[in-house]
């Protein structure tokens, strides 16, 4: 589907569901949100036939999110359904990564082709500040799963906030050193619980590499990774894997966007930033054909905005967090 700039949108990012084991304090309040009903949120066989109706458009990749996508039963079989689907090529999750050690291996089988793992620090009790709830430990076992499984490439997401986890840079990079993985910083953004954190926050990609060059790190050019996303990859001489970056706000990437979401709820987002959504799910619980489907799709690539405007406006949207968008 090529939208009104000319982009073409291949990547469809799916969130099964609202709910989540964890509380990342930049992400969800500490007592949760109000869940959505469960009949509110779409089954299992809605988003397969959403994906293969997107799927005869042109999208080619689809990344599986949430809030947490494990925790949501019949996930597996989920997985498998949606590789099987005709002109999928790349199917990838989103986790947090706790309920790895379980699933990896089954997900493996299923199909999947890889995951990327959030982890804001390697310090148990800062994890436990950052999460509320989580231990470190588990997230540890998880990659280790991931990469036993060869979920391949295996990803690390690491929201860098300033005063907070900034001075693990290093660290989180030297991993690649010993481990096969794929760290990416990514940037703050105003989003949901993110907002009021933004202004002391914030740290740029820029400052980021300054700190890290200042620490001795010498990372040198990468030509990418297998992906669809916005992250720029670096790396350490003798590395096993890579250093990314992902700049959504000082130097954003909306001009090479790909990609359309869908909510737990059945709503087509055009943007991660705009507060448009489409709804899908009325019109297909009332009987419509994929032809009237197919072309809601259509509307949503069409009310793609050129780029986010998140440092002029902020946020301002008390309906949505990260964990309802599927970030
Ligand atoms: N501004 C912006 N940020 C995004 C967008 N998509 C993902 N991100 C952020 O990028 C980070 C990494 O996202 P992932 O879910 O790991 O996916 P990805 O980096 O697109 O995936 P691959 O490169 O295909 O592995 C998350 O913090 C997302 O919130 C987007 O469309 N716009
Ligand atoms: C919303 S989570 C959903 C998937 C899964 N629960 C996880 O944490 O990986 C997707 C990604 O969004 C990121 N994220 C959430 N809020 C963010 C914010 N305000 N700014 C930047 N990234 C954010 C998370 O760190 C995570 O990598
Ligand atoms: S970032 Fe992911 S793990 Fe953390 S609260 Fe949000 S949805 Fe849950
Ligand atoms: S913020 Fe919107 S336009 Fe920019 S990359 Fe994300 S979805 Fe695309």
């Amino acid at each position: 589907m090529i939208d009104a700039f000319a982009r073409d949108i291949h990547y469809l990012r799916v969130s099964v569901t609202d709910r989540c084991n964890l509380r990342c304090v930049y992400c969800m309040p500490e007592e949760g949100l109000p869940l959505v009903d469960h009949r509110e949120v779409l089954r299992f066989e809605e988003f397969e036939r959403l994906i293969a109706i997107a799927a005869a458009q042109g999208v080619r990749r689809v990344r599986i999110t949430g809030g947490e996508p494990l925790v949501r039963k019949g996930i597996v079989p989920f997985v498998a359904r949606v590789k099987a689907i005709t002109g999928i090529e790349d199917v990838a999750l989103t986790t947090n990564g706790i309920l790895l050690p379980r699933f990896a291996g089954d997900l493996k089988a299923a199909g999947l082709d890889r995951v990327n793992i959030s982890l804001d620090t390697l310090r148990p009790e800062r994890f436990r500040a950052v999460t509320r709830v989580g231990c470190v430990d588990d997230v540890w076992t998880g990659i280790e799963a991931a990469l036993a499984a060869d979920l391949h490439p295996v990803k690390l997401n690491v929201v860098v906030m300033g005063g907070v986890n900034d001075d693990e840079l290093a660290d989180f990079a030297r991993l690649t050193l010993q481990w096969p993985i794929h760290v990416r910083f990514i940037e703050l953004m105003p989003i949901g619980e993110g907002d009021p954190r933004f202004r002391g926050q914030f740290v740029s990609i820029e400052q980021m590499q300054a700190k890290m060059a200042r620490e001795g790190l010498r990372l040198g050019n990468h030509p990418g990774i297998r992906g669809g996303g916005p992250a720029r990859y670096h790396t350490l001489e003798g590395a096993l894997g890579t250093v990314g970056f992902i700049s959504a706000m000082s130097k954003h990437f909306c001009a090479a966007c790909n990609r359309l979401r869908l909510t737990a709820e059945g709503k087509l987002r055009p943007c991660l930033h705009s507060r448009q959504e489409i709804d899908l799910k009325a019109p297909m619980r009332r009987g419509a054909p994929d032809s009237l489907l197919s072309l809601i799709f259509q509307k949503a690539v069409e009310a793609k905005p050129y780029q986010h405007s998140m440092l002029d406006e902020g946020w301002g949207d008390r309906t949505r967090r990260m964990s309802q968008i599927g970030g």
